[in-house]
C-alpha cells in the first residue's frame, strides 16, 4: 500500500454534557459531525462516538478515565486527527494534542477548513480568510496564559510573552484590515451588478435553509440550471442567481446560497454577511427544510436564529418548503401532509421527484402577487373613474393636481395593479 497516499485517519467525538438540558439530540448531532468530517477531502472517518460528560474539565474537557480510554483507542486505530464536535479553548486543544499525540480540530475549526476548501470565487476566498483570522485572533487572546508559560514569562503584564502576543495580534489586525479592504472592492463591484439588476422589475426570491436540505436541487428544478447539488455538507458556498419564468408565468430572480448549520461560527456569519445580502434584500424567502431529517425542528430553529442574527427584515414573507417528502414513511407522510395542507405558509414537496412543486409555484406566485410596491401614476382629467377606483381601494398615498390631470403615488400589490388595468 502506498503509505504517502494514505488518507488522514479521523476520529469524531461528540461531547454531550449530561447536566445540560439536551439542546440537540446526540445521535443526529454525531451523524452531522461525521458528515462534516466527510465533507473535508482526504479524511477517512475511522470511528465516531458520543462522549457523555458529567462536567467539563477546564484543562482537558474530558475526565482522566475517558482521556486514557480514548488514548488507547487513538493509538490502536492509528488516528491522526480527532474532531471534537463542540468548542475547545486553546488550552484544552493544546493539552489534548499533547496527551493524545494527534492533531485536534474543534467544530469551528472544522467548518472553517471546509469553507476554505470550497471557496471558489475571490469573494469567497477573502471571506473565509477573514473569518479564519478573526478566529485565530480570539484564540490568541485566550491563549495568553498558555503562550506566556511556553515562552518562559511569568505571566506579568508587560512580560516578554505579552509583547510577542501583542506583535502577533498586530500582525493579524493588519492582515484583517488588508483583507477587509480587498473584500470591500469586490463587494462594491457586485453591488453595482446588483444595482443594474434592481432595474429589472422582477422580485428576488431567496432560497435559505440548513445545509443539505435540498436548496440547490430545488434551484436546478425550478431554473433548469445545473449547479452542484450533492449529498455533502456545504456543497454550495458562493451564491448563484438566475432569472426564471415559473410555470405560473411569474418571473422572478431566484438565488441559491450557502447553507446554514447549528453553531455556525460567528466569525463566518459576519464574514458572509455581504454574500447573504441577497437574502437580506429578498422580496420573498423560501425556507427549504429536510422534513425527513431526525432533527428537522432543531434545524429549522437554527436557521431562524441565524436569519435574525443576520438582520433579515421581519416583514419579509417566508414560505416553508418541506422537502424530501419522498423519504417519509407512510404514517409520518400522511400526518405531515395534513399539517402542510392546513398551514398557508407550508408546502410539502420533493425536489427530486417533483411532488408538490406545482402547488409550491402557485403559492410563490400568490405571495408575490400580494406584495406591495410604490408607484407613481399620471391620470388625465378624463380618467376620473380610474381615480375613484384607486381611492376606493385605499392605495393612494399622495396626490397632486397638474394642468392635465393628477399625479398619484400609490402603494399597491401586483394583484391590485392588475385589477386596476382591467377596471380603468
Ligand atoms: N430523497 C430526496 N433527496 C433529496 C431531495 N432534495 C435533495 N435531495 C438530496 O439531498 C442532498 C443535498 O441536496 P443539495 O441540493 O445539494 O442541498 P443544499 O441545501 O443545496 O446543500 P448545501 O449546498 O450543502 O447547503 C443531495 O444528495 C440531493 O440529491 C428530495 O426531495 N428527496
Ligand atoms: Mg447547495
Amino acid at each position: 500500500m502506498d503509505t504517502e497516499a494514505r488518507p488522514t485517519r479521523a476520529l469524531v467525538l461528540h461531547p454531550e454534557l449530561t447536566t445540560e438540558g439536551n439542546r440537540r439530540p446526540a445521535q443526529p448531532a454525531l451523524e452531522e459531525a461525521v458528515s462534516l468530517a466527510v465533507a473535508l477531502p482526504g479524511l477517512e472517518v475511522c470511528g465516531a462516538e458520543i462522549v457523555r460528560l458529567r462536567a467539563v474539565q477546564p484543562g482537558t474537557l474530558f475526565g482522566k478515565g475517558k482521556l486514557d480510554e480514548l488514548k488507547t483507542m487513538i493509538h490502536d486505530e492509528e488516528i491522526d486527527l480527532v474532531l471534537i464536535d463542540g468548542s475547545l479553548s486553546p488550552v484544552q486543544q493544546r493539552n489534548l494534542e499533547d496527551r493524545w499525540k494527534t492533531k485536534i480540530l474543534d467544530r469551528t475549526g472544522l467548518i472553517l477548513e471546509i469553507f476554505a476548501d470550497r471557496a471558489a470565487t475571490r469573494e469567497g476566498v477573502l471571506q473565509v480568510e477573514l473569518a479564519a483570522l478573526s478566529y485565530q485572533r480570539t484564540r490568541l487572546v485566550r491563549a495568553w496564559t498558555h503562550l506566556e508559560r511556553q515562552r518562559g514569562g511569568l505571566g506579568f503584564v508587560g512580560g516578554p510573552g505579552e509583547t510577542q502576543i501583542e506583535a502577533d495580534r498586530r500582525a493579524i489586525d493588519e492582515a484583517i484590515t488588508r483583507i477587509r479592504k480587498q473584500l470591500e472592492r469586490v463587494v462594491k463591484t457586485r453591488t453595482l451588478h446588483r444595482a443594474a439588476r434592481a432595474k429589472v422589475p422582477f422580485p428576488v426570491v431567496a432560497l435559505v435553509g440548513y445545509t443539505n436540505a435540498g436548496k440547490s436541487t430545488l434551484f436546478n428544478r425550478l431554473t433548469g440550471a445545473d449547479v452542484m447539488a450533492k449529498d455533502m455538507l456545504f456543497a454550495t458556498l458562493d451564491p448563484t442567481m438566475r432569472g426564471v419564468t415559473l410555470d405560473s408565468g411569474q418571473r422572478i430572480i431566484l438565488s441559491d446560497t450557502v447553507g446554514f448549520i447549528s453553531d455556525l461560527p460567528t466569525q463566518l456569519v459576519a464574514a458572509f454577511r455581504a454574500t447573504l445580502e441577497e437574502v437580506l434584500e429578498a422580496n420573498l424567502i423560501i425556507h427549504v427544510r429536510d422534513i425527513s431529517h431526525a432533527d428537522t425542528a432543531g434545524q429549522a430553529a437554527d436557521v431562524q436564529t441565524i436569519m435574525s442574527d443576520l438582520g433579515v427584515d421581519e416583514d419579509t414573507p417566508v414560505l416553508e418548503l418541506w422537502n424530501k417528502a419522498d423519504l417519509l414513511r407512510d404514517e409520518a407522510g400522511t400526518q405531515l401532509r395534513t399539517v402542510a395542507e392546513r398551514r398557508e405558509d407550508v408546502c410539502l414537496i420533493s425536489a427530486v421527484n417533483g411532488e408538490g412543486i406545482d402547488e409550491a409555484v402557485h403559492r410563490i406566485t400568490e405571495l408575490l402577487g400580494g406584495l406591495r410596491q410604490t408607484e407613481v401614476l399620471t391620470l388625465g382629467f378624463a380618467e376620473g373613474k380610474a381615480r375613484a377606483w384607486l381611492f376606493a381601494q385605499e392605495v393612494v398615498q399622495d396626490e397632486q393636481q397638474t394642468e392635465e390631470g393628477w399625479t398619484l403615488t400609490v402603494h399597491w400589490s401586483s394583484r391590485q395593479k392588475a385589477d386596476f388595468e382591467t377596471a380603468k
